[in-house]
């Protein structure tokens, strides 16, 4: 079975391939033999696997119960995360026993969290069923919830014990949702990586599937290694967000986050092209990239409706604010923009 380990404070192991639902009880009993379980998942994946997990885990002699909120980014909020906390209490959660996130990212985001919170800090096993999750959310330690402030700006890190990977569940993903995972799949190959990047810009994503789950988690594992606190090297994750969180915030969370990370990679890289801060044909690249999954590369409004959004984002530091920009397809950097220049940085 393909393996990954972060090296984190604590290591922990990343397992990719077919049927690891069925084996994660007997996995994580051999991690933490004597915890009890809370499962936390959406009520779409519950329909799907809550019972495959449940059953898995009490085989292995793991007592487990569950909790299942709406699917949805509308979930990712502090209302679940109260939900949550009484279900956790009600069930004597205690620091021996640990959370299992089951579902995409938002139940990855949203049970690191509480995981990170419940009692100041309790064991957490990441169980993505996205594309995205499995090559993005799932690693590296990044949780928290949206407020009416914005997208993601309650949190902490708090990295995961195990992740387990199942890539037979993608089978039942609708293509809308799989596409979102393809869009920061597009963004590992824009700013690391450019033969990743010509292969999914080919659309041949679902011939070479469990390949690029293991290049975009090993991409990200290496960058979060060099910077778990997210200081500099990992804030280049970031490339397409600043524009991509604020076009998420503005439509109420109607356009999705893989969506509207598309969007703001191909604006952003179109202005910097324009400003000549990058190669030339780049910007046509990733349009061509999105295109070939049926994704826009355009902000349906006008750009500068988000910057009052953009000001929110975690890379602003005083009276600057840091964007992701490309050298070229496979090379990105940090740029420093002014606050008061942002407006005219993006062509608002
Ligand atoms: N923490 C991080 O590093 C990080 C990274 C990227 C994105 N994110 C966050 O992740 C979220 C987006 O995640 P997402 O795209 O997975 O969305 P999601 O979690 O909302 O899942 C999308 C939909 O797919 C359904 N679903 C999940 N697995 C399924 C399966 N196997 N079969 C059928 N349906 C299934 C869900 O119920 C939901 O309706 C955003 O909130 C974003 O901010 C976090
Ligand atoms: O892991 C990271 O670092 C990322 O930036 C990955 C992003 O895809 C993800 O959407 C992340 O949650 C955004 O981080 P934020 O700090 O801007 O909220
Ligand atoms: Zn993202």
């Amino acid at each position: 079975m393909p393996t990954i380990t972060v090296h984190t404070a604590a290591p922990y192991d990343i397992l990719i391939g077919q049927g690891l639902l069925q084996s994660a009880g007997a996995r994580i009993r051999a991690l933490r033999p004597k915890a009890k379980a809370a499962v936390i998942t959406d009520d779409r994946v519950d329909g799907l696997y809550g019972t495959a997990l449940i059953r898995s885990l009490e085989s292995a002699g793991i007592e487990a119960v569950k909790f299942a909120f709406p699917n949805g980014e509308g979930s990712k909020n502090l209302s679940t995360m109260q939900d949550i906390y009484r279900f956790l209490n009600e069930s004597g959660i205690t620091r021996s026993d640990l959370l299992i996130a089951l579902g995409g990212g938002v139940v990855g985001d949203v049970t690191g969290f509480a995981a990170a919170s419940w009692l100041r800090g309790i064991d957490f096993v990441q169980i993505p069923t996205t594309f995205l999750a499995m090559i993005d959310s799932s690693v590296g330690g990044k949780t928290g919830v949206d407020t009416a402030e914005g997208k993601n700006l309650v949190g902490a890190f708090w990295q995961p014990v195990l992740v387990l990977c199942d890539s037979a569940t993608l089978s039942t993903l609708p293509q809308e949702n799989f596409c979102d995972g393809v869009a920061e799949a597009i963004k590992y190959g824009a700013i690391f990586d450019e033969a990743l990047f010509d292969l999914l810009a080919s659309g041949a994503v679902k011939e070479h599937l469990e390949q690029v789950i293991r290049r975009c988690v090993d991409l990200k594992r290496e960058t979060v290694e060099r910077d778990e606190r997210d200081t500099g090297l990992r804030q280049l994750l970031n490339f397409g967000h600043t524009l991509g969180h604020a076009i998420e915030r503005q439509s109420g969370y109607a356009v999705s986050h893989g969506r509207a990370v598309g969007i703001g990679m191909a604006e952003i890289t179109r202005r910097s092209e324009a400003l000549g801060l990058t190669a030339p044909g780049s910007a046509a690249k990733i349009e061509r990239a999105l295109a070939a999954y049926g994704m826009a590369d355009r902000y349906d409004g006008n750009l500068c409706d988000l910057v009052p959004a953009m000001l929110g984002d975690k890379k602003r530091h005083g009276a600057s604010l840091t964007f992701i920009l490309l050298d070229k397809i496979g090379r990105a950097r940090l740029h420093p923009v002014p606050v008061s220049e942002i407006g005219p940085f993006i062509g608002a």
